[in-house]
């Protein structure tokens, strides 16, 4: 399931990451590339240890805090402190799939990731090429979005970057754990989810197909969620 966060990040947030990153450091991204991804890899990242980056970092979670969209999509047990990368001209990232386990920095905890995250920051107008493309078993989804909307989409699927020709590409970049590891049980649990909302719009919250249908979500995330 592959779904869009419109708005993820404010304008002004938007900005402020911009600014931060205008002045900092970035690295060859192969720093962080398992062998596969490092033969097809070619951007460039803020060091995870960078001060500045990890305040911009613990901002892009905040922002997940306030999306109902993103906890009912990706239902998070851990979410990996969010990184930054960029394509300038002539930079690509080709396809691979995501390595399924990663270690949270500071605490050298293991997450598997389940679910993966870009949260765009530079205009599509800002650059050419640079589509995050998505392949899932009803074809390949090519994704371009304004700056500060996000998309996440399964990590197990195989993804890529198409090369930037023109302008420069920048993005927030990172991975969750999810309480639903299989994609399609999240996916149904996301479509009740809304069908709820939708439901709950139309009727009272102690009626009774309203409170018959919450408590068969709860029960399902009760059968299915690892905590
Ligand atoms: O830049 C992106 O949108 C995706 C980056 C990516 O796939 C990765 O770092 O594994
Ligand atoms: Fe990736």
């Amino acid at each position: 399931m592959l779904i869009t966060i419109p708005d993820l990040l404010t304008p002004d947030e938007t900005a402020h990451i911009r600014q931060v990153l205008e002045r900092t450091d970035w690295v060859d991204g192969l720093s962080t590339a398992g062998d596969q991804a490092a033969g097809v890899k070619k951007n460039l990242q803020v060091p995870t240890d960078n001060h500045e980056a990890q305040k911009l970092s613990a901002l892009v979670l905040q922002a997940l805090g306030r999306s109902p969209t993103y906890s009912s999509a990706v239902l998070p047990l851990q979410v990996l402190p969010p990184m930054f990368n960029r394509y300038d001209a002539g930079m690509t990232f080709g396809d691979h799939v995501d390595g399924s386990i990663r270690v949270i920095p500071q605490t050298g905890q293991r997450i598997r990731t389940d679910v993966s995250t870009t949260v765009f920051l530079t205009e599509p107008d800002e650059y050419e090429g640079g589509e995050l493309v998505v392949k899932d078993t009803y074809g390949e989804h090519k994704v371009k979005l304004p700056a500060g909307h996000a998309v996440v989409y399964p990590s197990t699927s195989l993804h890529r970057v198409t090369p930037v020709t023109k302008g420069s590409r920048w993005a927030s970049f990172f991975w969750a754990q999810s309480m639903i590891r299989d994609d399609w049980q999240r996916h149904m649990m996301y479509d009740l989810d809304q069908s709820i909302m939708r439901i709950r719009g139309l009727l009272p919250d102690d009626d009774p197909a309203v409170t018959g249908i919450t408590a068969h979500y709860h029960n399902m995330i009760r059968q299915w969620a690892e905590v």
